[in-house]
């Protein structure tokens, strides 16, 4: 996949110029960079959220994501929440326990972290060409993280992923290659 010469400007304010990114098939990506630089307007438009007003590019069909809020709906269980867009049950329960989950427990009675982890299990859970992950794994504790990216990396082996994060340890523990913008 990959974006080329990509342009993107909100009125007066130029976010993107000529912005590339290729990335392998399998091939983990993070991206980084400063605060209001432009990485969720590029994961916006590689989804279709947005569009840009110039360039290229060729993006799998197939993307799963989590976004930087966990979008979840609160009166589910875990694992409704997971299997809402998905069958695959057993998979869904697989990771959700590799998580620490309590696959009954209602999302509204879950910490921050929890929720994180189930927004987390439901991207892993299904079949996707790309993976994108917007923050992923903040305000997860150092112990819960280390489980989570190890969950990440089992399941997205041999997928193309687009990891977006502030935290350069994470970066360099997860990327083939660390894209800064
Ligand atoms: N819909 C929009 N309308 C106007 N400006 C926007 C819109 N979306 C983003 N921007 C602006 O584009 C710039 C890039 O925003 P973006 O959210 O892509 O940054 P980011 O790198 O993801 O930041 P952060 O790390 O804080 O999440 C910012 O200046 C932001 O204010």
């Amino acid at each position: 996949m990959f974006l080329k010469n990509i342009c993107k400007n909100f009125g007066e304010t130029e976010v993107l110029k000529d912005f590339h990114l290729d990335i392998a098939e399998g091939e983990h990506i993070v991206l980084m960079g400063k605060s209001g630089k432009g990485k969720t307007t590029i994961l916006n438009i590689i989804m279709g959220f947005e569009e840009p007003d110039n360039g290229e590019m060729k993006i799998p069909n197939e993307i799963s994501v989590v976004f930087q809020e966990d979008r979840l709906s609160e009166d589910f269980s875990a694992i409704s929440n997971v299997c809402l867009m998905k069958s695959d049950v057993l998979l869904a329960k697989e990771i959700l326990e590799k998580l620490g989950i309590d696959i009954k427990k209602c999302v509204n009675t879950m910490s921050g972290g929890q929720k994180r982890r189930v927004a987390l299990a439901r991207c892993l859970t299904r079949d996707a060409k790309l993976y994108i992950f917007d923050e992923a794994l903040k305000g997860l504790d150092e112990k819960t993280k280390a489980v989570a990216m190890s969950v990440i990396r089992e399941y997205t082996c041999g997928r193309s992923v687009i990891f977006v994060t502030h935290d350069i340890n994470e970066a360099k523990e997860f990327a083939d290659r660390i894209v800064e913008i």
